[in-house]
């Protein structure tokens, strides 16, 4: 099997650490298996050289200082392989067969990566490549990053171009749990998670795996979190499921859209779980769920639309808090998700702008932290799809 293996930073946080993982590729390499590494710096490393960069520094400068972190591990993971008879060669940017370039934007040179990626794939065989993750060469040769927790993406990105089986991430809990394990009690391993599920996660605030990095996920690549204490790189963990897809997508049936009106109901506990409830009681599945200041929004199939009118009509007469519910339909929604919608400031005007300049009126907009769905009255929903399938 060919195998990518990243080490984070918490998992290369001391020599015992690093003992452990080298221990951890040997017994792969001894299993007959092809293995590359990518290493992040060890432990805080990175936050430590960004915090003593307290002069005036361009770009440049900071990337060569920041670098330091990531090559000083692999020289540290390469000995202690070497130590343990391993053939390892550590790579970084400058290195003859360094895989991961930059274009003049910044951008990964995508053609250029791949195939400097199969060169390196080509010699796992008799060497285990040693990468710095997180860096990459821009085309006059400098070095630049891939943003922080660029080591994940280093991995993911090699993974797919060098043809490999599996990626696995290394750190310092038992993969992706029910919550953060530093934080609540009695988080349990999930065991599986697909990648849009982790994609939302991490892009709002679970830095297990860096979003960036799931971009690179497909179908044949199969990615995996263990904990650096497990010891073996080939089993146990969280399996990351399936493939990152951008999609364009518009629901085939109408929805409704069911509004309740009140009085300061935003400072009112409980609202919201009386409405949704009542709706759930009776079986009447919830499409989406937009807030107002005083209003809540239910998105609803329109086959469903008068029973539930009826049921949040009952919850408003018994609720003094509640003055009215009112039902517009059918409406459509058009929903965007993965493609490169987080980070990118003005991506919502983007979307937008075409459908004000074709007089298309909005009904709702309502986005997540990698998907935004736009109601529209349903005799404009096919130009809506076309504007926005246009934009990806
Ligand atoms: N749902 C979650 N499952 C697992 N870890 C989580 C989750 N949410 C946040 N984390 C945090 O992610 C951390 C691992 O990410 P990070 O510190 O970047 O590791 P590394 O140094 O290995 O890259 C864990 O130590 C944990 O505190
Ligand atoms: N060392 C870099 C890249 C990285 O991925 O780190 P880690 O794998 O430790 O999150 C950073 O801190 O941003």
């Amino acid at each position: 099997m060919r195998v990518v293996a990243k080490f984070g930073g918490t998992s290369l946080g001391s020599g015992d650490r690093i003992n452990r993982a080298a221990d951890s590729v040997a017994a792969a390499v001894e299993g007959g298996h092809e293995i590359a590494v990518v290493a992040s710096a060890m432990g805080s490393t990175t936050d430590d050289l960004l915090d003593e960069i307290t002069f005036e520094t361009d770009e440049e400068d900071r990337a060569q200082i920041v670098s330091m972190g990531e090559r000083t591990s692999v020289r540290m993971l390469k000995a202690a392989l070497s130590a343990r008879g391993i053939d390892a060669t550590f790579l970084e940017p400058g290195s003859d067969d360094w895989p991961v370039v930059t274009d003049e934007y910044g951008e990964v040179n995508v053609e250029e990566t791949k195939k400097r990626a199969l060169e390196v794939a080509d010699e796992m065989d008799a060497t285990v490549p040693v990468i710095t993750g997180f860096l990459a060469e821009g085309p006059d040769g400098s070095i630049t990053t891939l943003g922080r927790g660029g080591s994940d993406t280093t991995a993911v990105m090699m993974g797919k171009y060098m043809d490999a089986d599996e990626v696995v991430i290394v750190t310092d809990v038992e993969g992706v749990m029910t919550g953060d394990p530093h934080v609540v009690e009695g988080a349990r391993n999930v065991g599986e998670i697909s990648v849009d599920e982790l994609r939302n996660l991490s892009f709002r605030g679970a830095e297990v795996v860096a979003p960036s990095a799931l971009s690179y996920k497909d179908g044949e690549l199969d990615v995996r979190v263990v904990h650096y204490q497990h010891g073996d790189l080939l089993s146990g963990g969280t399996s990351i499921e399936g493939e990152f897809k951008n999609l364009v997508d518009l629901r085939e049936r109408p929805l409704a859209c069911l509004t309740v009106a009140g009085r300061a109901i935003r400072n009112e506990p409980g609202i919201f779980n009386h409405l949704s409830e009542a709706l759930a009681e009776s079986d009447i599945n919830v499409d989406a769920v937009a807030s107002g200041m005083d209003t809540v929004t239910f998105y609803i199939d329109e086959e469903e639309a008068e029973r539930a009118e009826n049921i949040l009509h009952r919850e408003v007469i018994a609720r003094d808090e509640l003055s009215s519910v009112t039902v517009d339909s059918p409406v459509a929604v058009v929903r965007v998700t993965g493609g490169e919608l987080p980070n990118q400031p003005g991506i919502i005007s983007e979307i937008v702008n075409p459908l004000t300049e074709a007089r298309i009126h909005l009904n709702d907009i309502i986005t997540s932290a990698t998907s935004v769905a736009l109601f529209v009255d349903w005799d404009d929903r096919e130009e809506t799809l076309e504007l926005t399938q246009d934009l990806f």
